[in-house]
């Protein structure tokens, strides 16, 4: 496994390589993977933090049988969609594989519900989502085909059949775990469109099953396994405990500056930050970055998904169940989803369970201390689990994700009323500045194979460039020729001469009635 290198370049001049790569997490470490396989072997790779995996990112918790801690994802923790044995594998859970990576059948049906009395059944209205959300699969489907306006997911799935009333307390905790579960944010909060796009094509394309990984090596062994198919043993190559500060770029090269004084010059540069970093500001460009590019970052969001891990000294909840749903009387994605790892498949008589928050919830945990929320959801399994006595937990801990300077929020989302093309200005280039991601996915945004083709992608396209040629130059539909498109203005549906009576636009929308204040 690729071990740190810290220091780079002699003093004051710049290290020199011909691709800079910013980021190891699986979109850096594909992109150095697809130099290589190009026999593009002068790379660097500027990693922040100390370690590989970006996102996929564990910690110690609680205590075993033996006294010692157990190793819990902080991120991401499934491999969604894993493929089929005749149809597309998801590149992985190939990977996954070849690690040998410990996992279990995530079963979505071996789910209990809850309302502020304990158990209760939810089971109709399970039914009356699928129901109407396979009614709203078809109209996105034919929505995207025909060039259709988007809306909310909202909308799609209210016209489709299913919308709930805001005092169906039962209904809505339904809603977010049909939704907000993955999207991270709310039906209302998400494209229609991409939004059901973006889940058939990791669902229909791969496949429906989700496998959650356990192995107590961490998710991450994956891509530490992959990295060192091409990076040697303290490979000088791979900069950990590198914060990049500065990204200077022009259609001629990218100088990096970190923030310990060294720079790096490159040929080309790849950033793979996540959108929640470039959103923040936490790295500057000059260049400013363009007014299209800005637009394009601020436009998708950024969303924060938050597991809150508990370990009691007893299993006190349902041991062969996987997920308990509690629907809180007040308020939607209240402590809403509890995850059981204390199951014989997962970490047998671990006592571990987890609850998730994502967003408004999560960033309030994020301000709040850990005793605050760890009482608040300790009176939510009060009221799931009436007949029992819910001692203080053995072990509590949650990630901070927006606070994280270098993840600034968990995955990506395309909000309402989104375009392809406003989607491509996120991910084209800026003169030899790249960009790739999580988030630079049109297809698999929110995943870890969304980031593994991303920077495969841009790690292929730029050494094909670098050899003057084009990346599947025979293929019409695969081919990739030169920098990446981007759209300098985005055109909206109405025409201005469109603003007229007829369609109830009253009055001239740029006179100012208003007396001059200065006369
Ligand atoms: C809570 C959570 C749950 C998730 N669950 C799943 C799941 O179950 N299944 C799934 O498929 N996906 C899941 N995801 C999404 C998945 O983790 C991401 O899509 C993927 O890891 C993103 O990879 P990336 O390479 O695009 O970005 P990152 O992993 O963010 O890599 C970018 C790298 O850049 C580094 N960096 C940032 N700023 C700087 C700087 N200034 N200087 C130098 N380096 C910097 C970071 O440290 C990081 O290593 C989850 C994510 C989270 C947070």
């Amino acid at each position: 496994m690729p071990q740190a290198r810290t220091q780079e370049g002699s003093e004051g001049t710049c290290e020199k390589t011909k691709v800079a790569i910013l980021g190891a997490g699986v979109a850096g470490i594909t992109a150095a993977q697809a130099l290589s396989n190009a026999s593009v072997h002068d790379f660097l790779i500027l990693e922040y933090r100390d370690t590989i995996g970006g996102r996929q990112w564990n910690k110690p918790f609680g205590k075993n049988k033996d006294g010692n801690p157990y190793i819990i994802e902080m991120g991401a923790n499934w491999v969604q969609g894993i493929g089929s044995p005749d149809g597309p594998q998801n590149p992985i859970w190939h990977l996954a594989r070849k690690s040998g990576l410990v996992t279990e059948y995530s079963n979505y049906d071996n789910v209990t519900s809850y309302n502020k009395d304990g158990a209760a059944d939810f089971s109709a209205l399970f039914d009356a989502y699928d129901a109407a959300s396979e009614i709203a699969t078809q109209m996105a489907g034919k929505a995207l085909a025909q060039n259709i306006q988007d809306s909310t997911a909202k909308t799609g799935l209210a016209v489709a059949g299913w919308n709930p009333k805001f005092n169906d307390m039962e209904a809505q905790a339904v809603d977010w775990w049909s939704w907000d579960f993955e999207a991270a944010y709310s039906p209302h909060e998400s494209s229609f469109v991409f939004g059901y796009a973006g889940s058939n094509l990791t669902f229909n394309y791969f496949s429906d099953h989700d496998e959650f990984v356990m192995d107590q090596r961490g998710f991450n062994i994956i891509l530490k396994d992959l990295a060192s198919t091409f990076l040697a043993e303290n490979d000088p190559r791979l900069h950990l405990n590198t914060e990049v500060t500065n990204i200077t770029y022009s259609d001629h090269g990218v100088t990096i500056h970190n923030k310990d004084g060294s720079c790096v010059e490159a040929d080309y540069a790849i950033t793979t930050f996540s959108l929640g970093v470039l959103q923040h500001g936490a790295v500057t460009f000059h260049p400013e970055l363009p007014p299209w590019k800005q637009e394009a970052i601020h436009k998708f969001d950024m969303g924060t998904y938050t597991k809150i891990f508990f370990q009691f000294n007893e299993t006190f909840w349902p041991s062969e169940t996987q997920y308990h749903l509690y629907a809180d009387p007040t308020t939607r994605g209240w402590y809403p989803i509890w995850q059981s790892l204390s199951t014989p498949d997962f970490l047998p008589e671990s006592n571990i369970i987890f609850v998730t928050l994502t967003n408004e919830f999560s960033r309030r945990a994020e301000l709040q201390s850990d005793e605050q929320t760890k009482q608040e959801a300790l009176a939510v399994l009060r009221k799931m689990f009436p007949d029992k006595t819910i001692p203080e937990p053995t072990a509590f801990m949650y990630p901070r994700w927006t606070s994280e300077p270098w993840a600034h929020g968990s995955y990506s989302n395309w909000p309402p009323s989104t375009t392809l093309e406003m989607h491509e200005n996120l991910r084209a280039n800026t003169g030899r500045l790249w960009f790739a991601g999580e988030a630079t996915s049109p297809t698999f945004f929110g995943f870890l194979h969304g980031a593994y083709y991303e920077g495969l992608d841009a790690g292929r396209q730029i050494a094909a460039i670098m050899k003057h040629k084009c990346v599947n130059a025979k293929s019409p539909k695969l081919r990739e020729c030169g920098p990446r498109k981007h759209y300098e203005t985005l055109h909206g549906t109405t025409f201005h001469s469109e603003y007229t009576m007829l369609n109830g636009w009253a009055v001239d929308s740029f006179v100012d009635n208003n007396p001059d204040e200065e006369e």
